[in-house]
């Protein structure tokens, strides 16, 4: 569903990859896991046709990027919410600038649905000054799925919320996948995080990066953290990443 091949960037005078090649699959959960830098977060923008590229291919769908943004949403680190519009016109408003015009009663029966689906249906009405960071992030959640994207890429969106939270919504964002069967790619520099969700992790190494490893997980779900097959992954991807962290630092 979704091919990088030999793909090549070039920003401020840096080479970012060398030769950056995978692939996603339809209903895939994947997790972009890499030392700081190593163009986790520029890959989803060249996904999403968001940048130019200097070299290789990216398709999405037997689609260039370009062709095929309407079957593509974001949800980013921060929620990038409308202050002045409610928890359910902030989702309407995603697809009123996906849409165009349209039956407003529609679109508000879905954001509602949507809303229901990540827990906020007695919070629709609140402003993004009236919803605590997690709530504004499942706002973002909602409105990403009020498109019906094919794919959605998430760049590490729970990072800033509090570690109790951020085990909160990795546990709901695992159910909402599973619910909608969409086709999910997270940037995470968590280790845990990763070995959370993904059904394969791609570990990216330093700059200018290419894929390290392409890790299958067939833990069952929901994972419990502590069984050995994870606790043998997260030694590896430890060692692994945390060596390529300390030569990025020096
Ligand atoms: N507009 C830009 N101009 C110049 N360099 C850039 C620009 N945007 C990103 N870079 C550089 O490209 C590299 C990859 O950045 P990117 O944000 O994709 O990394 P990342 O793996 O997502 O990092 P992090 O985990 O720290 O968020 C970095 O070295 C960054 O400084």
């Amino acid at each position: 569903m979704l091919e990088l091949r030999d793909v090549m960037v070039e920003l401020g005078g840096q080479q970012i990859y060398d030769h950056l090649s995978f692939q996603v699959s339809r209903g895939e959960f994947v997790c972009l896991l890499g030392p700081s830098g190593c163009g986790k977060s520029t890959s989803l923008r060249v996904m999403g046709g968001l940048l130019p590229i200097a070299g290789g291919s990216v398709r999405i769908m037997d689609q260039s990027p370009a062709d095929a943004w309407s079957k593509l949403a974001y949800v980013f680190q921060s929620p990038r919410l409308v202050s002045w519009r409610n928890a359910l016109e902030n989702v309407v408003l995603g697809m009123e600038l996906r849409f165009g015009a349209g039956s407003a009663a529609s679109r508000r029966d879905k954001a509602m649905e949507l809303l229901s689906l990540v827990g906020l249906a007695a919070d629709t009405h609140k402003y993004p000054s009236m919803l605590s960071g997690g709530e504004r992030q499942r706002v973002a959640i909602a409105r990403a799925l009020a498109v019906d994207p094919e794919i959605i890429f998430m760049d590490e969106p729970f990072s800033a919320l509090d570690p109790s939270t951020r085990r909160k919504m990795r546990t709901e964002i695992e159910q909402i996948w599973r619910h909608t069967g969409k086709t999910i790619v997270f940037v995470t520099h968590d280790v845990d995080e990763a070995l959370q969700l993904a059904d394969r992790i791609i570990l990216l190494g330093r700059k200018p990066s290419s894929v390290q490893e392409n890790l299958m997980l067939k833990a069952s779900r929901p994972r419990d953290p502590g069984a050995a097959e994870l606790a043998a992954h997260r030694a590896r991807l430890l060692d692994t990443y945390a060596s390529d962290e300390a030569v990025a630092e020096t």
